[in-house]
């Protein structure tokens, strides 16, 4: 298949590897040919570690590199793309002109497909004039890692569409799952109530930080905590995705103040070094002093947060 990334920041560069790998030609673009460089560099570096690692053989990672172009020219880009996938920034004004312009210039066959992380798909669609060719591809970070993708089907997605996404997830060994558009799609919506209600709980004192996080992690099997889960997202983000799905969806999705209050204070969360865990090198060394339960033996001995 031949596909087209439109984007070549953390998202695009990663979505790019992943079908490069996957033995699809594939063609970068982004607006400025420093950002391009940048992507293609992202690409290599990565790779390189899964060579270091002997999880990714050097023919694979070589191949891989050869078959991705990078270009400035989105006309170039697209030409003769059976899929192409925007991932430029989360704007709905800049991601419909983006799709608008590449509509223009890919071929009729070329199914579009947008990255956006919340926005509604049916609107995006609406900036084209055959909207049946959009649906939305929902990667994860980092999407080399990742096995999830979202397919979300907009109001007016056609069959031919579908089935197209369907097999490029496919062919990149991963799992799609699809979902009606709709705010949230299935899994913000989902990891979204579950972080805000330990919010909830951290504030109204139920219990530490580290303890509520021990409870899903060790009581459900989840990787990681709900709390240390919302610090490496980042709490603006997630204010954002809050504030967003009480609009569209009501009140149980209303930010805590507890997490308006860490925001306004610029306590972010890992990107910061503190957000309900203070984090020194990427690691959540101790939870953060204003904690429930901050100074008792779980939680204040750091082995907490590391769990
Ligand atoms: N970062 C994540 O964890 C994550 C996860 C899932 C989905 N997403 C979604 O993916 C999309 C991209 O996010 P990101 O984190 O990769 O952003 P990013 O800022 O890292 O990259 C966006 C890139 O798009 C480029 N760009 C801007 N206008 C462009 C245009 N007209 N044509 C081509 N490129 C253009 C920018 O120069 C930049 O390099 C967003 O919609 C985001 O919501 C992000």
């Amino acid at each position: 298949m031949r596909v087209t990334v439109l984007g070549a920041g953390t998202m695009g560069a990663g979505i790019a590897q992943a079908a490069a790998t996957a033995g699809h030609d594939v063609a970068l673009r982004d607006v400025e040919e420093s950002y391009v460089e940048d992507g293609l560099a992202r690409i290599d570096d990565t790779l390189s570690e899964g060579v270091d690692r002997g999880k990714v053989e050097p023919a694979e990672r070589a191949a891989a590199l050869d078959r991705i172009t990078g270009a400035t020219d989105l006309a170039r880009a697209a030409d003769g793309a059976d899929l192409v996938i925007e991932a430029v920034p989360e704007d709905l004004d800049l991601k419909r002109e983006v799709l608008g312009e590449t509509e223009a210039h890919a071929g009729d066959r070329a199914v579009l497909a947008s990255n956006t992380s919340a926005l509604s798909v049916t609107e995006l669609a609406s900036a084209l004039d055959r909207p049946e060719r959009l649906l939305g591809l929902h990667f994860f970070n980092p999407v080399h890692l990742m096995g999830l993708v979202e397919v979300v089907v907009a109001e007016r997605t056609d069959e031919a569409t579908l089935e197209t996404a369907r097999s490029f997830v496919e062919s990149l060994g991963k799992t799609a799952v699809e979902v009606r558009d709709s705010p949230g799609f299935a899994s913000s919506r989902l990891g979204v109530a579950l972080g805000v209600e330990a919010i909830r709980m951290y504030e109204q004192g139920v219990a530490s930080a580290a303890d509520i996080d021990a409870a899903m992690e060790l009581g459900y099997n989840h990787p990681m905590g709900p709390l240390q889960l919302t610090d490496v997202i980042g709490l603006d983000v997630r204010l954002d995705v809050l504030e967003y799905l009480r609009e569209e969806l009501g009140e149980r999705f209303r930010p805590p103040q507890a997490l308006k209050r860490k925001v306004r204070a610029g306590k972010l969360g890992k990107k910061t070094g503190e957000g309900f865990y203070v984090w020194e090198d990427g690691e959540a060394v101790r939870p953060a002093d204003d904690s429930v339960g901050g100074s008792g033996a779980t939680a204040g001995d750091g082995s907490g947060a590391a769990r």
